[in-house]
């Protein structure tokens, strides 16, 4: 199922749960506005290379959109607009003021220069700079941007609107990032796998995990996960994948990777199928790549008994169903990787406000964030005595349905 049919599905779902009117159900799945636009730029070699650049703007009922940018060949409009869709729930379940958008060039990161990813994001911003702002819409990095980017996209906006760091979060500290947003993600999916295993009677501790992914959002993941004692026994990005049945040495891969650019070749473990690191044998499987690889070909065969969704819609509908009747427990994305966000909303804040926190403020807070997260998404579970990612779906809508009523919305 594409990533577009699968959200519009979950959407549908908690609505019939939360009994919307029909012609808000409606309205709540149309996106505010679909942005589609060329950007040409000339290469290192002086040839001319033109690439297409999207911004889905979902809904600003609760405040102004955001989501991440992302830059992957598989970038397509149906992605897109499921990505903005997910974080208007998002926001909504960390209840931070905010919509949701997400943006994406369809291009391959790896294959451009610095100075060719460079000009490809100033042509981007030029292209939605009047789209985009600190209220009406605040990019993020996603797959295949970082901080860097976000500096180039806060230049290139400023040269059209004078100096503004909050147009987008994520930025470096330098320009106004806020300290800890790097670890953002991966430390809200620690706080989110931590709340999920105590309600099982378990701990980080003595746990084994299996990590997809090893770029920001697993590689904090799995920092923090070992520092307090779980046990990582396979990970895998797009160079390999690799298995310790002891678990893997952390800090040793994380120096590894930043030398050879992935995992692949790494001695304290062994090389396996990457295609087959869903299904290691594990207690918790951490998804924190792409979307869609937890689907109907392979769900029966995965052995965790939690999966705790880092990446934006890694399960299918399918596969839910499937693993919903073999006992596994997901964490949803809407929840599980709304730390990202939570503490993008602290960089937005210290912007608007002039004023840098501690880095023990940001994940003081961000920890509050999601154990206060955890309980409504739980709460949503027991009033409509559903699963988790109905819980979340549900609290999400309600919040955003209640906000749209509020402002206007008449059946
Ligand atoms: N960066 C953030 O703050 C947030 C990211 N996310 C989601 O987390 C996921 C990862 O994002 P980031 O870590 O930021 O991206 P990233 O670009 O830093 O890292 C992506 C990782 O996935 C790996 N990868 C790519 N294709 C793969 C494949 N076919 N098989 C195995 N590994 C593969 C890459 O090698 C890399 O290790 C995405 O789904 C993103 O939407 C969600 C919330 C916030
Ligand atoms: O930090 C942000 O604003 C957005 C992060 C993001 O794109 C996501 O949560 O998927």
């Amino acid at each position: 199922m594409n990533a577009l049919a699968a959200t519009n599905r979950n959407f549908k779902l908690a609505s019939r749960l939360l009994g919307l009117d029909s012609k808000l159900e409606k309205s709540l799945l149309i996106p505010f506005r679909e942005i589609k636009v060329e950007c040409t730029i000339p290469k290192d070699d002086g040839t001319l290379q033109s690439y297409i650049g999207f911004r889905v703007q979902h809904d600003n009922a609760r405040g102004p959109m955001k989501g991440g940018i992302r830059y992957h060949p598989e970038v397509d409009p149906d992605e897109v607009n499921a990505l903005a869709q997910l974080m208007t729930w998002k926001t909504a379940v960390a209840n931070i003021p905010y919509g949701g958008a997400k943006g994406g060039i369809g291009c391959n990161p790896s294959e451009l220069s610095i100075s060719e990813l460079e000009r490809l994001t100033r042509v981007f911003t030029q292209k939605i700079h009047d789209l985009i702002g600190t209220h009406m819409d605040v990019p993020a990095p996603d797959m295949g941007t970082g901080p860097q980017t976000m500096a180039w996209i806060l230049d290139e906006y400023s040269k059209f609107h004078g100096y503004s760091p909050a147009v987008v979060t994520g930025k470096p500290i330098d320009l106004g990032g806020s300290l800890g947003r790097d670890a953002a993600t991966g430390r809200g999916v620690l706080f989110a796998t931590e709340a999920l295993l105590n309600e099982n009677g378990k701990s980080i501790s003595g746990q084994r995990f299996v990590i997809q992914g090893f770029g920001n959002v697993g590689s904090w993941a799995a920092q923090l996960i070992d520092e307090k004692g779980g046990k990582i026994v396979a990970v895998s990005d797009i160079t390999g994948a690799i298995k310790n049945k002891k678990g893997i040495d952390i800090p040793s891969l994380l120096k590894y990777t930043k030398e050879n650019k992935g995992v692949k070749g790494f001695h304290g473990a062994d090389s396996i199928d990457s295609n087959s690191i869903l299904l290691e044998d594990c207690d918790v499987l951490i998804p924190a790549a792409l979307g869609g690889v937890i689907n109907r070909e392979n769900a029966n065969e995965i052995k965790a008994k939690f999966i705790v969704e880092a990446a934006n819609h890694p399960t299918d509908p399918d596969a839910d169903e499937i693993l919903k009747k073999k006992g596994v427990v997901i964490l949803p994305d809407i929840y599980a990787n709304s730390g990202g966000v939570t503490v993008s909303y602290f960089e937005w804040v210290q912007n608007i406000q002039g004023f840098m926190w501690d880095e023990e403020k940001v994940n003081n807070e961000l920890k509050n964030y999601m154990t206060k997260g955890f309980k409504d998404v739980k709460d949503m579970c027991k009033t409509h005595e559903c699963d988790l990612r109905m819980g979340a779906f549900s609290l999400g809508v309600n919040r955003v349905a209640r906000a749209t009523v509020l402002r206007g919305w008449e059946a």
